[in-house]
């Protein structure tokens, strides 16, 4: 599915141009200004899914920060936005295809590793919980109770229980169980999952962190059905060479100069792991 069609980055001339008029003087970086004209990143044509490549600090991110704040999309996790971003933002345009559904999103690894953060840290409220109630039964068990009033009623109904139950069986009763603790990966897929619905635009961040080659090859399959069947369009920033072999991806180079579409074999970190690969082919026994 295509949502976004087209988006456009200002040149260097226009940034120059903008700054010679600039009257304030205080700033300690022009970001993003400077980073995309850099290599005359003036334009993405998209495809249902497009794949942002190129090494650190090429401008990844800061793509897709730019189209995710133009497009005013959700996201968990803030980003810093410098005292420029929403000058460049009006340096910049684009044209949909279709209305945006607005469960459209910006997910990044930072989204994914808050998710997992939270699991632990709700599961060790429970814990905490777990412990003052496994007290609480002591005292309900063992008090030395008469009802003397109406406001004595919660009190008998805790003493009564704790007299009718176990211990454990009291405090299962008072509390939910702990939220399933996944591994890491695992946690990281079903955020993936549950972000993604169907028909959306989303801008994934370097979705391969925290995930296992397997659970990478996963996602590719999930994305990629999400894109046949599902009405959704991604905009990946990534390095990992199972991403980028996503079928009927298209890729911008965003370290050549100009930034360029190139196809997933020829592109530079791939290449060395097919060199490293076939050079060591002898070592892999089937
Ligand atoms: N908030 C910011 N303020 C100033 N400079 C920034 C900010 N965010 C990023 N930069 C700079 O912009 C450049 C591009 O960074 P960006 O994060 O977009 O690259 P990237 O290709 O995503 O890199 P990586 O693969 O390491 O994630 C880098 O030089 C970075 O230091």
């Amino acid at each position: 599915m295509l949502y976004l069609e087209y988006f456009t980055f200002p040149d260097s001339d226009r940034e120059f141009d903008f700054f010679v008029k600039q009257k304030r003087t205080c700033y300690d970086s022009f970001y993003p200004f400077q980073i995309l004209s850099r290599h005359h990143l003036r334009r993405i044509d998209f495809e249902p899914v497009t794949i942002l490549y190129g090494g650190n600090g090429s401008g990844k991110t800061t793509v897709l920060n730019v189209i995710g704040e133009k497009l005013q999309l959700a996201r968990d996790s803030v980003f810093n936005r410098s005292n420029f971003f929403q000058d460049y933002l009006d340096f910049c345009d684009y044209k949909l295809k279709v209305r945006l559904p607005v469960n459209s999103r910006v997910i990044t690894s930072d989204d994914v590793f808050d998710y997992m953060l939270n699991i632990r840290s709700m599961n060790e409220g429970i814990d905490r919980k777990k412990e003052s109630l496994f007290e609480d039964y002591l005292d309900a068990k063992y008090a030395d109770f008469q009802m003397r009033s109406l406001d004595d009623y919660e009190r008998l109904k805790k003493v009564t229980k704790a007299r009718r139950l176990t211990q454990s069986r009291y405090v299962r009763s008072e509390l939910m169980d702990n939220i399933r603790e996944y591994s890491n990966g695992e946690s990281a897929f079903i955020y993936f999952s549950e972000k993604i619905t169907e028909n959306g635009l989303f801008l994934l961040d370097e979705p391969e962190n925290s995930l296992s080659p397997a659970r990478q090859q996963e996602l590719v399959k999930f994305l990629e059905d999400s894109a046949r069947f599902f009405g959704c369009q991604f905009v990946i920033s990534t390095h990992s060479p199972f991403l980028l072999s996503m079928r009927g991806a298209k890729i911008y180079d965003l370290d050549e100069d100009p930034a360029d579409v190139k196809r997933w074999t020829e592109l530079e970190n791939v290449r060395a792991y097919y060199t490293f690969f076939r050079d060591h082919s002898e070592e892999f026994t089937d």
